[in-house]
């Protein structure tokens, strides 16, 4: 059986996803998500799952952060979830001053709070369980939480199904020690993280290389280096998988282009949806490019 690090404590958004992601594997939980990601590292874990993207607040940065630092890890399967949250209080309290969460959490339930507990402090967290747990404790008093959270920790349900973006929805990731791929299905996606020099029109040159092979990008995130002000290095997902001749070929340009490229996966998509491929840019069209190239080298055509 696997062991698989989450980012929890028990009763997160992100073990609801290693349910779907590693079923019936061993599932530890992780204080904060580069603790998740180090026990891969330092093969305490198999695997990791992390929250990578929400649809209300985008990147979840301590991903991005965690996967372009230190060792290089890669996702190999992708989960969607939809996003509805608890508000859980201790039994008994009557007033609620506090509500404490993570911040991509309290994000999404702003005007909700603004509506019902117009007078309480929101409290960053760095889980909803963490939060959950703490106005167990008596730290806060409430938590937004994933539905669950009610099942793991003795407190009581002041609304359930709390949203302000009805269908809200984070995507989470699998990641492990780069190893043997997912095959390609067709409909997968593919993540890198790319560090360009500084000039003029670097990132619209990157982003040519895939435009011009008819590859569709699903996100873009920039992230600053950290190093030297005023640099960044960008985060790109497309549709398509590493083993397809259309994408070695992308790839192998923008190694060329970049200071600094890091492949970080390439996997089916929870979604299913299938790439586009624009016409002269599929698979067949690359393969037969290159056996021309090839027979025009040995003699063969002209
Ligand atoms: O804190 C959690 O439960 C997480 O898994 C992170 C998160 C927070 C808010 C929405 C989705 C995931």
């Amino acid at each position: 059986m696997a062991r698989i690090a989450y980012f929890g404590p028990q009763g997160t958004f992100t073990e609801q996803a290693a349910r779907v992601l590693a079923a019936g594997d061993e599932l530890v939980p992780a204080e904060t998500i580069r603790l998740a990601l180090t026990a891969v590292r330092h093969g305490e874990a198999d695997a990791a799952c992390v929250p990578v993207e929400n649809s209300v607040e985008g990147a979840v940065t301590a991903t991005l952060d965690g996967l372009s630092d230190a060792d290089p890890l890669v996702a190999v399967a992708e989960a969607i979830l939809p996003v509805h949250f608890s508000v859980l209080k201790r039994p008994g309290t009557t007033e609620i001053r506090t509500v404490a969460s993570h911040p991509h959490a309290l994000a999404q339930v702003r005007d909700w709070l603004e509506a019902n507990l117009p007078g309480a402090t929101p409290v960053a967290s760095s889980s909803t369980a963490a939060a959950a747990v703490g106005v167990h404790a008596g730290d806060f008093d409430a938590a937004v939480t994933a539905p669950v959270a009610v099942e793991h920790y003795p407190l009581e349900v002041v609304a359930t199904g709390v949203a302000d973006v009805s269908d809200a929805r984070t995507r989470f990731l699998l990641v492990r020690k780069p190893g043997e791929l997912p095959e390609p299905t067709g409909a997968d996606r593919t993540s890198i993280v790319a560090a360009a020099v500084n000039r003029t029109g670097t990132l619209a040159e990157l982003l040519t290389e895939l435009a011009s092979r008819g590859i569709n990008l699903t996100r873009l995130d920039a992230r600053p280096t950290r190093d030297n002000f005023g640099e960044y290095r960008f985060f790109i997902d497309f549709e398509g998988h590493v083993a397809e001749p259309r994408i070695i070929d992308a790839l192998a340009a923008l190694r060329r282009r970049c200071r600094n490229l890091r492949f970080l996966g390439s996997h089916p998509r929870a979604d299913g949806i299938r790439s586009t491929i624009e016409p002269g840019a599929d698979n067949d069209s690359f393969l037969d490019a290159t056996a021309w190239v090839d027979a025009v080298r040995k003699g063969d055509l002209a």
